[in-house]
């Protein structure tokens, strides 16, 4: 038998899987001891399949990186996918993890699960203390539950499953949809755009003044393996309970304005910036305070100048050619 653990990344072709793999596969986790399914060969929604899975392949970690996501727009627009699905996959994978033996999991939330009014920046204690940001209540809220089931099996069967609260992520494999994608890639779009068609205007959505952590996407798939492989009674001391989750971020928010001049340097457009105040801000600012994760020896690596411009090539090199 194989003396490496048998590791499902589920999500492994998102922005954020894709990058697990990629950090395993440099720390000398073999490919044929990563587990992998498409959306399409394996709909996480569907608890039979999922159950079904688990019993067959009986991994023996499980990041938990599959996920309904979007950005602003979409989450407005489409809450009861994102509540609906993001409650399946969750409920399903962690239920069938612990059927199948499953000792260790990692499932990845989202640092919209704080209150839209938390105090700054927001440590771990600030979850369930306010009202949530409407724009993303939904998505919050089963964020929070993937939370909490993982709680309540670790509490009733001993099991150890961790959960990590990332900042808002950028990076290679990122979605560039140009309404329902994340900030950073929506203006890396529209900016190179631009600056492709001789267009003297960008509009970015929103006042400019909500600010934004932002954390390079190699630097969350670090912190993922990182605590995943601590030590049991490491994780514990720095966790409790029933408030065991961790945020990942970078220490560092700037405003969207500011990110907007960022992008349009790093793609070259050297326009006008125009803001639309019809679209939503969201959160005013959501930064976290990352020090438990500090204290457990990991740290961002990755300046955002560097994460973006590596983004930007992943966007012209990769993405645009296969669109
Ligand atoms: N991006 C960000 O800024 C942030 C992300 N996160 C969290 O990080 C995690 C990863 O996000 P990210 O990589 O950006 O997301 P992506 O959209 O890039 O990837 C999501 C992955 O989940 C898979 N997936 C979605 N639905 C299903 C389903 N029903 N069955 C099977 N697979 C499914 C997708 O497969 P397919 O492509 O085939 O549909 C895709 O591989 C998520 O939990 C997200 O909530 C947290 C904070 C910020
Ligand atoms: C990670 C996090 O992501 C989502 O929350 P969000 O932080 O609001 O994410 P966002 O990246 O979409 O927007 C950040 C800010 O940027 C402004 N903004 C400007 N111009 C564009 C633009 O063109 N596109 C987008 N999307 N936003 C823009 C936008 O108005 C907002 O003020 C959650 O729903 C949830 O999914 C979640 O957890």
């Amino acid at each position: 038998m194989s003396p490496m653990p048998k590791i499902y990344v589920a999500g492994h072709r998102g922005m954020v899987g894709s990058a697990i793999v990629r950090t395993l596969l440099g720390q000398g986790v073999r490919s044929q001891d990563i587990i992998t399914r498409t959306h399409a060969e394996l709909d996480l929604t569907n608890q039979a399949e999922v159950r079904a899975f688990f019993a067959a392949e009986r991994p023996e970690q499980v990041y938990l990186a599959a996920a309904r996501v979007g950005g602003i727009h979409a989450n407005n627009t489409y809450p009861a996918e994102f509540i609906y699905d993001n409650l399946m996959i969750e409920a399903n994978v962690v239920d069938a993890a612990f059927r199948a033996g499953v000792r260790k999991l990692l499932f990845l939330g989202s640092s919209c699960i704080y209150p839209k009014l938390a105090p700054q920046p927001i440590a771990e204690g600030a979850l369930l203390t306010g009202t949530l940001e409407p724009t993303n209540e939904p998505y919050a809220v089963a964020k929070i539950a993937g939370i909490k089931l993982c709680e309540s099996y670790n509490r009733q069967y001993g099991v150890d499953y961790r959960s990590v609260m990332p900042t808002n992520l950028y990076g290679p494999g990122d979605n560039y949809h140009p309404e329902n994608s994340h900030v950073i890639p929506a203006l890396i779009r529209r900016f190179h755009e631009a600056k492709s068609a001789n267009v003297p205007v960008v509009t970015v959505w929103g006042s400019g003044t909500p600010m934004r952590e932002f954390l390079y996407v190699d630097d969350m798939a670090a912190a993922s393996v990182h605590v995943m492989n601590l030590d049991k009674s490491r994780y514990d001391q720095h966790t409790q309970p029933m408030l065991s989750h961790i945020n990942v971020g970078c220490g560092y928010d700037i405003t969207i304005r500011e990110l907007a001049e960022t992008v349009a340097r790093v793609t070259g457009f050297s326009g006008k910036i125009e803001f639309d105040a019809s679209k939503p801000d969201g959160t005013p600012r959501k930064l976290m305070d990352s020090s438990r994760l500090n204290a457990l020896g990991w740290q961002a690596k990755v300046s955002l100048e560097e994460g973006l411009s590596a983004a930007y090539r992943d966007f012209v090199e990769i993405q645009l050619p296969r669109s």
